[in-house]
C-alpha cells in the first residue's frame, strides 16, 4: 500500500486525467450525476497532498495539455496517472474534447499510447460522443448536432482546427497503432457483442478502437462493455453511465452524490477567450445586458501592459452591482488576420495572459467572487493565475457545465468553467441567475 493510500479511508475507483480544465469539470459533473463522489484537482498535486480526497469515488486531474508539445503532454499525463495510481485507483479515464480537439502531431493518440504502455494495456477505446451536448459518432465520423465536425465551426478553431471528421483517419495520423471501429451495429446489439467485436479487433492487432455512438442507450451499453477495462478514453458522455456499470460489476458501492450551489458572494465577472460559435453567440446575447469590454487584440499585441491598464481602469469605474464581461472573442476571419500578423501561439498566449491577470486583479482588488469563464485554454490560464488547486463540483448549469466552488483558498470563489462550444445563447445569464 502506498503512503497516499494509508491516509485515505477508501481508494477511489476511478482516476481521471483531463487534457483541459473545462473538460475536467465536464467529466466531473457527468460522473457526479451518475452518483459518484468526485473531487477535481488542478495539475498533479504533491504526493502527500491527499487533503479533501477522503471518501471519494473518483478524482479528476485537470491538466492544460491539449495544445502543448506532445512530449510535455505525455510527461504530464504519466505524472497524473502515477499520482492517481498512488491513491489506489485501478481504472483510469483519459478525457479529451468531445470534438476531438487535436492536430496531426497529437496529443490524443500519443498520450493514449503512453498511458497504455505504462499500464501494460493492449487495447483501449476512443469515445468522444456526448449526445446530450449534440456530439455523436456514426461509422467513425464525428457530428456536432446535424453537422460533420469539419463543417461545425470547429474547422476554424484558433489552436486545433478540426478539418477531418473521420476519427479513424485522425488517429491514424497521430499514431502508428492500428485503428479499428466498434460500429453502432455491435453497440446496438449488446455489451456482449461489443466485447466480442473488440476481441476480434484485438486478434487483428487493433489497439485503438473508435466507438460509434448515436444516442445515450449506446453509451449505457458501451459503459457496461468497458467496465472492466483499466484504461478508457473519451469525452465526458460515457462517464454519465460508468458509475452504474461499475455498480453492476461490483466495484462501486451503491451511493448518491449530493451537490449544492457555491456559497461565495460578491461581484459577478464573465471572461470569454473562446472564439467558438457558441461563445460568440453568448457574448452577443449579453450586449446591452451587462458592461462589456472587448479586448483590442492589436493594441494588446503592441503594448500588453497598456491594454491591461485600460481594462482595469474601465472595471474600476463600473458600479458595484454591475456584472462585467471581458472578451476577446472574434470571428474566424479576424482570428486568421491576427494570427497571420502576430503568430497564432503569440496571440493565444497574450490573450490568455491578459484575461488571467485581469481576473486576478478584479478578484483581489475589486471583490469579484462569482466568475464564469468561457474556453478551455482560457479557463486553464485563469485558474492557474488565481492559484486554485481543488474544486468541489456543484449543480449543472447546462449539459457538461457545473457550478463549482474553490476548496482551501481565500477568498472562496464560485466558478463556472464553460467549454467554448457548450451552452445556449443565454448561458451566462442563466448561470449567474442560479446564484442570485
Ligand atoms: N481574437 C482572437 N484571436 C486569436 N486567438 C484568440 C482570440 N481570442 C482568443 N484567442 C485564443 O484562442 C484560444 C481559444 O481556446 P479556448 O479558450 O480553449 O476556447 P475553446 O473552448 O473554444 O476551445 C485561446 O488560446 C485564446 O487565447
Ligand atoms: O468534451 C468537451 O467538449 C468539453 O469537455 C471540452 O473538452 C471542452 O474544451 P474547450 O472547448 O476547449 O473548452
Amino acid at each position: 500500500m502506498s503512503d497516499q493510500q494509508t491516509q485515505l479511508d477508501r481508494r477511489p475507483v476511478l482516476g481521471c486525467i483531463a487534457d483541459d480544465v473545462t473538460g475536467a469539470t465536464d467529466l466531473a459533473t457527468n460522473l457526479t450525476q451518475g452518483g459518484m463522489r468526485v473531487v477535481q484537482v488542478m495539475g498533479v498535486p504533491a504526493k502527500e497532498d491527499v487533503a479533501g480526497l477522503e471518501d471519494v469515488d473518483a478524482v479528476v486531474v485537470a491538466l492544460k495539455s491539449r495544445s502543448i508539445d506532445k512530449a510535455d503532454a505525455i510527461d504530464q499525463s504519466l505524472a497524473a496517472l502515477r499520482w492517481l495510481a498512488g491513491l489506489g485507483a485501478s481504472r483510469f479515464y483519459f478525457k479529451y474534447c468531445s470534438t476531438f480537439d487535436s492536430t496531426d502531431q497529437g496529443n490524443i493518440g500519443p498520450v493514449a499510447e503512453a498511458l497504455m504502455d505504462e499500464l501494460g494495456v493492449k487495447q483501449t477505446i476512443f469515445c468522444p460522443a456526448f449526445p446530450g451536448a449534440g456530439r455523436t459518432v456514426y461509422q467513425g465520423h464525428l457530428f456536432v448536432g446535424d453537422k460533420l465536425l469539419s463543417e461545425s465551426g470547429l474547422q476554424d478553431h484558433p489552436l486545433n482546427p478540426m478539418t477531418d471528421s473521420n476519427l479513424l483517419r485522425v488517429l491514424g495520423r497521430q499514431s502508428k497503432r492500428s485503428v479499428g471501429l466498434l460500429s453502432h451495429e455491435s453497440i446496438g446489439e449488446s455489451s456482449q457483442a461489443c466485447l466480442e467485436k473488440m476481441s476480434e479487433l484485438a486478434d487483428e492487432g487493433v489497439s485503438f478502437v473508435v466507438t460509434d455512438c448515436c444516442h445515450d442507450d449506446h453509451l449505457a451499453t458501451l459503459a457496461e462493455a468497458v467496465a472492466a477495462m483499466p484504461l478508457i478514453t473519451g469525452g465526458s458522455g460515457l462517464a454519465r453511465y460508468l458509475p452504474s456499470a461499475y455498480r453492476s460489476a461490483g466495484v462501486l458501492a451503491v451511493g448518491e452524490s449530493k451537490t449544492c450551489l457555491p456559497t461565495a458572494k460578491g461581484r459577478k465577472l464573465i471572461l470569454a477567450g473562446s472564439c467558438s460559435p457558441a461563445t460568440q453567440g453568448q457574448v452577443k446575447w449579453m450586449r446591452g445586458r451587462c458592461e462589456i469590454w472587448s479586448v483590442d487584440v492589436e493594441a494588446l499585441m503592441e503594448n500588453p501592459a497598456a491594454e491591461f491598464d485600460r481594462v482595469i481602469a474601465w472595471a474600476t469605474a463600473t458600479k458595484p452591482d454591475d456584472t462585467l464581461l471581458v472578451t476577446s472573442t472574434s470571428s474566424p476571419q479576424q482570428v486568421v488576420t491576427l494570427q497571420q500578423q502576430y503568430g497564432s501561439g503569440q496571440v493565444a498566449n497574450a490573450i490568455e495572459k491578459l484575461l488571467a491577470c485581469v481576473a486576478k486583479t478584479l478578484v483581489s482588488d475589486l471583490g469579484f467572487r462569482q466568475l464564469v469563464l468561457a474556453g478551455g485554454e482560457t479557463s486553464g490560464a485563469i485558474v492557474r493565475e488565481l492559484g486554485i488547486q481543488k474544486l468541489r463540483i456543484g449543480p449543472e448549469i447546462c449539459a457538461g457545465v457545473p457550478w463549482t466552488e474553490t476548496v482551501g483558498v481565500e477568498p472562496g470563489l464560485a466558478l463556472a468553467l464553460k467549454s467554448g462550444n457548450f451552452g445556449g445563447e443565454n448561458f451566462f445569464a442563466v448561470a449567474l441567475e442560479m446564484l442570485a
